[in-house]
């Protein structure tokens, strides 16, 4: 079978590589030339581990290349599309599905099956979507097929995640949701769950809705129990001994693609009080940079410098969109000589260092943001020696309290009143 992968971006080029390790004939289309020109030479134009040596086999095995030119559809069986769909003032922007779908429908014959992997708001397939290959093709649905099968890999586990989550795909009949089904049997071990288009989309904008809901009830918890003294982190850990209970954990922010932005496309259509559910949660986690920054603001005088440790938005990966850190930069640049480090990060708008020593050098405060798994290795006792001031504020309880104290920082959490 030969697909067309729309959009090559975090989603579109591991979903690519994968289709194309598994026999696909894949053929990726991409509106940026550079991005092209990359895949082309197998080389990975975004950082994902295990991607760069399996891009660079399918593409040396001719099972997979690149093209800006959409008349390829004519040439192949499928489309899959990973496009862009962020949200802009609460509402979802559409407009570069319904572009590539455009594109799609001019040039797909009878039998064609077209699937949805972006993120979309409920009944996007039904409607928008079903519309334009309709317009465009001058089929009936029917005529061709028509499915969603939204991504729920994690970037950063995403070559590893592909093969064994299960995979959600509604269709808008059964037989274009067996249709799509029929590629991801043969790609994820983790089974393939067939299920309606408005069932796909609402169930995918309930997972990361559900998770950002949850840890906006953790951060709540982290505010009360600064205003109450009470250690957040130990209430959480007793709360979660129930066998029923199963709360996330706090912090200076809720970063990344999804989180951001999936809760507010879920909300949107729904009845006023609903969606206050859900954009309060959000509100409360748009919040937690500002009162991070309001923790350092209160630990070190103006003037002074402060070291962020932690530049990527979640722990172990070097991917920084919508990191809250650079929302903490922003708040202190102007007030406070700022040095952020991050273990794995390689390019990012702000400056950065990915040396520890360097940016904690002269700090009169050391900021945890991210939770790195590197940031429990610290030698404090190094630390020690460069700092100006011995004062630790830790954002995600990654740092060992007890030997930081040993060697005479003072020492302050999120989420833990005095
Ligand atoms: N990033 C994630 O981890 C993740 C996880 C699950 C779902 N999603 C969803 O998947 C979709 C894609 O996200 P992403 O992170 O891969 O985005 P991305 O920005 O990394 O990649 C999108 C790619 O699409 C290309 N593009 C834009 N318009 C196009 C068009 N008309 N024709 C062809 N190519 C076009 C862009 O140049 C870009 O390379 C979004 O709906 C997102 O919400 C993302
Ligand atoms: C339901 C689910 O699992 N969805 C995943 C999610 O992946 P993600 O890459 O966005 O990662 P998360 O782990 O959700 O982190 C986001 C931010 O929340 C912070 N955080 C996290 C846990 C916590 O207890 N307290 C926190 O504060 C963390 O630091 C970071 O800033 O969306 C992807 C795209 O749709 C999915 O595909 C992927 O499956």
């Amino acid at each position: 079978m030969r697909i067309a992968v729309v959009g090559l971006g975090y989603v579109g080029l591991p979903l690519a590589t994968a289709l194309a390790s598994k026999g696909f004939e894949v053929v990726g289309i991409d509106i940026d030339e550079k991005k092209v020109e990359k895949v082309n030479k197998g080389v990975a134009p975004i950082e994902e581990p295990k991607l760069p040596e399996m891009l660079k086999e399918v593409v040396s095995k001719g099972l997979l290349r690149a093209t800006t030119n959409y008349d390829v559809i004519g040439e192949t069986d499928a489309a899959i599309i990973a496009v862009p769909t962020p949200v802009k003032g609460g509402k979802a922007d559409l407009s570069y599905l319904e572009s590539a779908l455009r594109e799609i429908g001019k040039r797909m014959k009878e039998g064609y099956l077209v699937v949805i992997e972006s993120t979309i708001p409920p009944g996007t397939t039904q409607g928008l979507a079903k519309r334009v290959l309709e317009e465009a093709s001058g089929l009936k649905h029917g005529e061709f097929y028509l499915a969603h099968a939204p991504e729920r890999l994690a970037p950063g586990k995403a070559m590893e995640e592909l093969f064994k989550v299960p995979k959600l795909v509604g269709g808008l009949t059964e037989e274009d949701a067996k249709r799509a089904a029929s590629i991801y049997s043969k790609l994820t071990e983790g089974g393939v769950i067939i299920t309606s288009a408005i069932n796909a989309e609402m169930s995918k904008l309930a997972e990361n809705t559900f998770r950002d809901l949850n840890i906006a009830f953790a951060n709540a918890l982290a505010l009360l129990a600064e205003k109450l003294g009470a250690d957040v982190w130990e209430v959480i850990k007793l709360a979660n001994t129930h066998p029923r209970v199963n709360i996330h954990l706090p912090g200076p922010g809720v970063g990344g693609p999804c989180l951001t932005k999936d809760p507010y496309m879920l909300a949107e259509p729904m009845e006023d009080t609903s969606k206050n559910l859900i954009i309060t949660a959000r509100k409360i986690n748009e919040r937690m940079p500002h009162h991070f920054a309001e923790l350092v603001k209160n630990m070190v005088k103006r003037g002074e410098k402060v070291a962020l440790l932690g530049l990527a938005y979640k722990g172990g990966v070097d991917d920084i969109r919508e990191s809250p850190t650079l929302k903490i930069y922003d708040l202190l640049k102007d007030d406070y000589e700022v040095a952020v480090h991050d273990p794995y990060v390689k390019e990012a708008p702000i400056p950065f260092t990915n040396d520890l020593l360097s940016a904690v050098r002269g700090a009169s405060l050391i900021a945890v943001v991210t939770d790195h798994p590197d940031y429990k290795e610290i030698d404090w006792g190094e630390v020690a020696k460069v700092v100006k001031e011995k004062k630790v504020l830790d954002g995600r309880n990654v740092v060992p309290k007890e030997e930081v104290l040993k060697f005479g920082f003072v020492y302050k959490a999120l989420g833990v009143g005095t």
